[in-house]
């Protein structure tokens, strides 16, 4: 006998629903019983008008239809619910739009989520404006942040990689061209590298120049070698990149001054085109820079190395207020990243405008992260439990926040897929003499070392 279920097995309720998507397919009942589909559509479109009416979204009905309902029947004038569109179902839930009634806004249902996740029976209601008197509820029917799934149809771009996935089921996408500098913090363990690891192999497919700073002596960094067109493993190394990075920011520069006809003596502050103006033909490729544990950067034992350490952080903050024109764009990582590591800090954490907060120990750590663009969500941050490394909270300059975690790529895997796209490393000949020793990949021989004689001879 077969194990799916089709619209028609599903009964009445479903044909009202407008499922054309459910028509055309038929799915296994696991995946019903995973999702929860047949339960909560059933009862969502039962209960859906008295479930309204508890939650208090319901209004009174315009007063042209109260004459004619008590004009036509007896019936008593009960409040109207929002008007409900088409149920769309998606690989984890259901999706529905609402036509909000006068009187009615998006925050009156987002503050009803909980009460209809439970009167529906799933596992969680999202709530997000679509236009003027329009919201969409999002149900999602089990937890999609347990075991991470990326969902499979996103549109990328260049610069644009889903890396995570929200928890209302959506991907988070790491968009460079809209949020140039980003800080991933965590405390140890906590799936910082995973996240990195997750960012890196999606631009590692693009013609994206990506550059490393890894003072953990590359363990994090150097099984991506291949694909790496620059490597810094300590600070001293560092010390020599960033001025080649600043200086190639420079010359960027000067090609849109000379495009755009600007005397060249004119401060780069007053430019406000970017190499995206330029024609692809002149176009430089853009650079990432990964920084692994940044805080290595600023630590100094003697006085010449604070001198370093001053210059290394006054180039980052460069980098960063100046970078995005020139397609150079900061990826920092750390564990902490507060005032105490010296002079600069505060400043160039300030440039970072997309911050991802892994677990950390203590609401000081959140607080570096998030405290500055979305309070609310340093408390998010702290309730991260230990066993569910790359749970992460995101938050952006706009105060918005939510819940993400990255799906699990090993490192092989990563390495593997950085030796197959290291042909697309654009040439930047400044950073040659940077680029990391790709160790050879053992061939595997099936050859026996020394040929079998016969005993016999
Ligand atoms: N999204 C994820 N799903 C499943 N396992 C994960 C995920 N993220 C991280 N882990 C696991 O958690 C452990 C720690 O992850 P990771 O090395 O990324 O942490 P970290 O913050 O970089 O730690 P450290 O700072 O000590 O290097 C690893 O064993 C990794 O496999």
């Amino acid at each position: 006998m077969t194990d799916l279920v089709t619209l028609a097995e599903l009964g009445g309720p479903l044909a009202a629903i407008g499922g054309a998507a459910y028509a055309r397919h038929a799915y296994p009942a696991a995946y019903w019983s995973t999702v929860g589909l047949p339960v909560s559509v059933a009862r969502l479109l039962a209960s859906y008008t008295s479930t309204m009416d508890a939650c208090g979204l319901t209004v009174a009905p315009p007063r042209w239809r109260a004459l004619a309902i008590k004009a036509t029947t007896r019936r008593e004038v009960r409040p109207v619910p929002p008007r409900r569109g088409v149920i769309r179902p998606t690989s984890t839930g259901l999706r529905i739009r609402l036509r909000l009634a006068p009187g009615q806004e998006l925050a009156d249902v987002a503050a009803s989520a909980e009460r209809l996740r439970h009167a529906w029976g799933v596992h969680a209601v999202y709530v997000r404006d679509v236009k003027p008197g329009v919201v969409e509820l999002r149900l999602v029917g089990f937890d999609v942040l347990r075991k991470v799934r990326m969902p499979r149809r996103i549109a990328g771009d260049l610069l644009r990689v889903p890396v995570a996935v929200r928890e209302d089921a959506t991907a988070f996408v790491r968009d460079y061209r809209t949020v140039p500098h980003e800080l991933v913090l965590g405390a140890t363990l906590s799936g910082k590298s995973m996240f990195l690891r997750n960012l890196f192999t999606r631009l590692a497919a693009q013609p994206v120049v990506l550059v490393g700073i890894d003072c953990k002596r590359g363990v994090e960094l150097a099984p991506f070698a291949a694909r790496l067109s620059a490597l810094a493993t300590d600070p001293d190394q560092a010390a020599e990149l960033l001025p080649v990075l600043v200086k190639e920011m420079e010359d960027r520069y000067d090609l849109i001054k000379a495009r755009q006809g600007i005397a060249p003596g004119t401060p780069e502050e007053l430019i406000t085109s970017d190499i995206w103006g330029l024609p692809e033909d002149e176009r430089p490729a853009p650079i990432v820079l990964f920084i692994d544990e940044v805080a290595e950067l600023f630590l100094v034992a003697t006085r010449k190395e604070e001198e370093r350490r001053d210059e290394m952080v006054t180039q980052l903050i460069r980098l960063a207020q100046l970078g995005r024109a020139a397609g150079i764009y900061l990826e920092v990582c750390g564990q902490r990243f507060g005032a105490e590591l010296g002079k600069g800090a505060t400043m160039l954490r300030a440039q970072l405008t997309g911050r991802v907060c892994h677990r950390v120990n203590d609401e000081a750590s959140a607080k570096m992260a998030l405290g500055d663009i979305a309070p609310e969500a340093v408390y998010g941050a702290c309730a991260i439990p230990a066993e569910r490394p790359g749970l992460a909270v995101v938050g952006d300059t706009s105060g918005g926040w939510s819940r993400i975690r990255t799906p699990y790529l090993s490192l092989a895997d990563a390495a593997v897929t950085c030796r197959e796209t290291a042909h697309l490393a654009p040439d930047v000949p400044a950073l040659t003499p940077f680029r990391p020793y790709v160790l050879p990949v053992p061939v595997e021989d099936s050859r026996p070392v020394v040929a079998p004689q016969p005993a016999t001879e």
